[in-house]
């Protein structure tokens, strides 16, 4: 069973996992050698495929960071610099955030690299992380989420810092901010952005019980804006891209920036404290022994 979510999820077994990982290896490399739309090439690192189509403007991003697309030091640093580089696009003014993964958006942050690292580390992880957020959350560009898999913690904050969410209906693909289950604390950026999406009382409900919210749910309190059959989730992305690239790009990019600014700028000025704290935070030993026990049941569920 799945750990976090308290709920159901049979856990996968290793020749599945096997399966997984290998239908996802070909899916990738078949889909990077056909190009993007429109004949524009597919680019990217790694862990994270472009797809560009120059004829409408929008990108298709998917993580591919095996097993579970876990925020990991690397990945979090190919994000800023596809990200970076869709920006400097003039031709691009969209993107379409998902997985690669079969059933999994994002486990979230990395707790391998929270885990038995030095206080550098953590506070080049913690930096790493920061980045990425403030990029995502200010881009100019609309980012939709196609969020096709299970996305706890770190992974709802990559989704909650996208302009619209579409969540594809299966039990599994559970979402929230779950921190304390972990004994954790979600950072006041976590909350701030969950905050801005769904409201002060609904967010103080969702990150003290740790919830995670399955699709009927997470659409009812407004984690997601849409929740669709599995399989149709990129094409309603891309149907809602439509409309908000209706939007004239200044009007609305000023909007957003206005919406957003504020929250931006509250990390901003306090970022190396943030940082401080985290490495503080982390380094304390039973912090380290808490997170241990539950990577070493994560890791032992399929046993
Ligand atoms: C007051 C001051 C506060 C200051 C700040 C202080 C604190 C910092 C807060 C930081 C905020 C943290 C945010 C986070 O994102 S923490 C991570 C939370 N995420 C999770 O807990 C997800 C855990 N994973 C799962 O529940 C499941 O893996 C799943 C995503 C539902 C997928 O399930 P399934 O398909 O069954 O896969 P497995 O569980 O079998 O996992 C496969 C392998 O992947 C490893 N794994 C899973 N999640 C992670 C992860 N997040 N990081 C690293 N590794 C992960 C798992 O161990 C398996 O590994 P194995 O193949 O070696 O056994």
């Amino acid at each position: 069973m799945a750990l976090l979510a308290g709920l159901r999820v049979p856990a996968r077994s290793l020749l599945r996992a096997g399966a997984r990982l290998r239908d996802a290896a070909l899916g990738r490399w078949e889909r990077a050698a056909g190009g993007g739309g429109d004949g524009a090439r597919s680019f990217g690192s790694q862990r994270v495929l472009v797809e560009p189509d120059a004829a409408t403007g929008v990108a298709v991003m998917k993580l591919w960071n095996p097993p579970v697309n876990s925020l990991s030091l690397d990945l979090l640093t190919e994000l800023v610099i596809s990200l970076e580089k869709l920006e400097n696009e003039k031709t691009f003014r969209g993107i379409i955030l998902t997985s690669d993964l079969p059933g999994i958006f994002s486990a979230g942050l990395d707790l391998t690299e929270m885990c038995g690292r030095n206080p550098a580390h953590y506070a080049e992880y913690w930096k790493a992380l920061q980045e990425l957020w403030l990029r995502l959350y200010q881009t100019h560009l609309v980012v939709i989420a196609a969020i096709n898999g299970a996305s706890p913690a770190g992974g709802c904050l990559l989704a909650l810092s996208c302009d619209y969410r579409v969540l594809a209906d299966n039990p599994k693909f559970i979402i929230g901010l779950n921190e304390t289950l972990l004994g954790i604390v979600a950072p006041f950026w976590f909350k701030d952005t969950m905050i801005n999406t769904i409201g002060h009382r609904a967010t103080e409900r969702a990150l003290q019980l740790g919830l995670l919210f399955r699709p009927a749910e997470a659409l009812q309190v407004g984690v997601v804006d849409q929740v669709v059959p599995e399989g149709q989730v990129q094409g309603a992305a891309l149907s809602a891209m439509t409309q908000w690239l209706a939007i004239p790009d200044h009007a609305r990019q000023l909007t957003k920036s206005m919406m957003r600014k504020a929250t931006a700028d509250r990390l901003l000025t306090q970022r190396e404290a943030d940082i401080q704290n985290f490495v503080s935070f982390l380094s304390r030993d039973s912090i380290q022994k808490a997170l241990q026990v539950y990577l070493e049941k994560l890791r032992q569920k399929k046993g």
